[in-house]
């Protein structure tokens, strides 16, 4: 594995190699030869000195000079902003221009080979320009050079006038530039993982994270597209090689700490049962017969997501969606759930899961954010954080460190993805093209180069082209040139061919099942994998724990350059803590008052009844005292229910005031 970054260096005029781009002002006159002009001396005019009128011609000659040189560049600015205008590319024309001079450099492109083999790939997409950020004259400052991805932040000197770049380059297994079609992104990122799925029976994981806006759910989108053909292209194969396998498909979305299956549109409850592993209660699984029904059942899962308006995007997506493709042996339920139990804790042969997170935000962005965006906001951040944690605690060997998948609902229902041993994951870093966006696009890169910081060869300071000829022989390394289409799987002689008859061939009477159940299905609860779980077992609920959201501070924490612990690190996990305590108590309110009005239904049928058995048309002999009583103790129960109510409201406003004060202590910028 290779990978290489530069930090935080800028590459300036002198370290860009070939071109300068650096600290020099593009659009700055030539100052002529010599502006200065010596004073002449008072007292007898010297032979050999310029008499003072030639000094004096010769400093207007000058000046003059200048002058028509700054009319000739303020000439070919404007010209070059028309020019750029025209062509849809408007923006500050000199840094375009600097920006065009690095790129006109000579370099060197590697072509893109798969990775597929790699436990942990990550990629960058640049999308393009759009008409918003045209109209705003924003203008495209990332330059992709595959595998690199270079920020250009366009900054001033000191002087206020002149412009220069400060250019820092990251290294990836694929950097996509905004030309890049969904299919090529694809070919290098999720097809290698629908081999391993089938062939190895992996569990392989693509997930797409980014700004809001940055073309994550464009990028998703076409991945499932591809992967619905490939999906059914693959099931025929075995199929013509007498092995019958059926795909199983459940989506869902995590929102505000909530899960919500997006076929039935009914909320979850995530669980852990006695053996530590993550049951999705209910979630519902449909089999898929074909590419079109695959892809129509996408479509509606996607239309289904929750979406609120950002500064980035109108129709933001603001859950992680999580769609899982499940190949199973085909036949009865029955024979599935009994392979399910035998081959591992979890049920399916193959799993491919499409994640398409939910966009970050920048802080100066949710300013302006109600409660329930802000604390959605930190939901995001929060699981975005704990997601970076779970990656890097099983890159750098994930034995005895803590991992802390229950800082969050997202790490907690992927858990499956990370620690099966047949995992295999791919990250693409969607990125926003423009110069508005170089800070946020920074902390995209820097959270998908930490993602996989055990590989980086180097945490100093790299010049791009030291970046790229580590590349280079890296690219040139065994193992690492361009694959061939794998050839079809070979008959009776792959795994998992292999795992289904080993399981067939073991005593499926051992197993547990429902012996008067027609449909050959245990009466216990199925759940997303088809797995059972015994309600007694079950021994938590998987509310995000504090524990696991210390954890992950800490580890934030010690990555901090030498303990470098400021007080915005400890704002944030405060803030994180109380947000996930404001979501309990939500829960906890609901619950209450859903309670209450209950009691208050039955209370007041209850009246209803004793009122009518004192007071009505025929009632001719009464209990009065009775009915006294009975109002007494009605009345008591109504008391006590408002009473529970109103406290937990008021626990609630408590914790909503904690939380307006925490948000304000954090500057929400980069959480990563
Ligand atoms: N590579 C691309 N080529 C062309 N258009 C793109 C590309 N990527 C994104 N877009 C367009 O940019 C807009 C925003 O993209 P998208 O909705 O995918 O962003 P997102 O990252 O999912 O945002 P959010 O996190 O807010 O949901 C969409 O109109 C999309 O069509």
């Amino acid at each position: 594995m290779w990978r290489a970054r530069e930090k935080t260096a800028a590459v300036s005029s002198s370290a860009a190699g070939p071109v300068s781009t650096g600290h020099v002002a593009a659009s700055a006159p030539r100052r002529a030869s010599n502006p200065r002009v010596t004073p002449t001396k008072i007292g007898k005019p010297s032979t050999k000195s310029k008499p003072t009128t030639q000094a004096i011609a010769e400093i207007e000659r000058n000046r003059e000079d200048r002058r028509k040189a700054m009319a000739q560049v303020k000439k070919e600015r404007e010209q070059e902003s028309l020019n750029n205008e025209r062509n849809g590319t408007p923006g500050d024309v000199d840094f375009q221009r600097m920006i065009k001079q690095f790129r006109e450099q000579d370099h060197q492109e590697l072509s893109h080979t798969s990775k597929g083999e790699m436990k942990i790939t990550i990629c960058v997409r640049k999308r393009p320009v759009n008409k918003r950020e045209i109209r705003n004259k924003d203008y495209d400052c990332i330059t992709c050079w595959h595998p690199k991805v270079i920020i250009h932040d366009c900054k001033l000197k000191v002087d206020g006038i002149t412009k220069y770049l400060d250019s820092n380059a990251f290294a990836f297994d694929h950097s996509f530039d905004e030309n890049t079609s969904n299919t090529t992104v694809y070919k290098y990122t999720a097809q290698p993982l629908i081999q391993f799925v089938f062939n190895e029976g992996g569990r392989a994981t693509v997930f797409a994270y980014g700004q809001t806006g940055s073309g994550k759910t464009f990028t998703m989108e076409g991945i499932q597209a591809q992967a619905a053909k490939d999906l059914f292209v693959e099931l025929d194969k075995w199929q013509q090689h007498g092995t019958s396998l059926e795909l199983w498909m459940s989506f869902f979305e995590i929102y505000g700490g909530q899960c919500q299956d997006l076929l039935r549109q009914k909320r979850l409850t995530i669980r852990e049962d006695g053996n530590g592993e993550v049951q999705i209660v209910d979630l519902d699984e449909v089999k898929i017969h074909s590419e079109a029904e695959l892809l129509q059942t996408m479509q509606r899962g996607n239309a289904l997501r929750t979406t609120h308006a950002t500064e980035m995007n109108d129709q933001s997506s603001r859950s992680h969606s999580i769609c899982q493709l499940h190949i199973r042996e085909a036949g009865s339920m029955k024979l599935h759930g009994a392979l399910l139990c035998l081959l591992s804790s979890n049920a399916a042969l193959g799993k491919l899961s499409l994640i398409d997170l939910a966009g970050s935000e920048r802080g100066a962005d949710t300013k302006s954010h109600n409660r329930q965006r802000r604390m959605e906001s930190s939901e995001i951040n929060k699981s975005l954080l704990a997601l970076k944690e779970c990656f890097r605690a099983l890159d750098s060997g994930g034995r005895g460190a803590h991992i802390p998948f229950r800082a969050s609902k997202l790490t907690q229902v992927l858990k499956d993805s990370f620690v099966n041993a047949k995992a295999r994951t791919v990250m693409i870093a969607a990125v926003s093209p423009c110069a508005s966006s170089a800070d946020h696009t920074i902390n995209t890169l820097r959270y998908a180069d930490r993602v996989k910081e055990k590989s980086v060869p180097d945490d100093g300071l790299l010049d791009p082209m030291l970046v790229k000829v580590k590349h280079l022989a890296a690219a040139q390394s065994p193992g690492s040139s361009p694959e061939k289409p794998p050839p079809p799987p070979p008959l009776g002689s792959n795994s998992l061919a292999d795992l289904m008859s080993e399981a067939v061939s073991r005593n499926l009477t051992d197993l547990p099942h429902d012996d008067d159940d027609d449909d050959g299905l245990d009466d216990l609860s199925t759940y997303s994998d088809g797995e059972h779980i015994d309600y007694d077992d079950v021994r938590r609920d998987s509310s995000a724990s504090q524990e696991d959201i210390k954890a992950l501070h800490s580890a934030l924490r010690n990555q901090a350059p030498d303990g470098d612990v400021d007080d915005e690190d400890h704002s944030l996990e405060e803030l994180h803590e109380v947000v996930q305590t404001l979501y309990e108590e939500q829960e906890n309110l609901l619950r209450c008052h859903m309670t209450a009005i209950q009691e208050s239904a039955e209370l007041l049928t209850e009246e209803g009844i004793l009122l009518s058995n004192v007071q009505g048309e025929t009632v001719v002999d009464y209990d009065i005292d009775h009915y006294a009583q009975r109002l007494d103790e009605i009345l008591a129960k109504k008391e006590a229910t408002i009473r529970r109510l109103r406290r937990q409201l008021a626990q609630f406003r408590r914790r909503c005031q904690e939380e307006e004060a925490a948000a304000q202590r954090v500057d929400q910028v980069p959480f990563y």
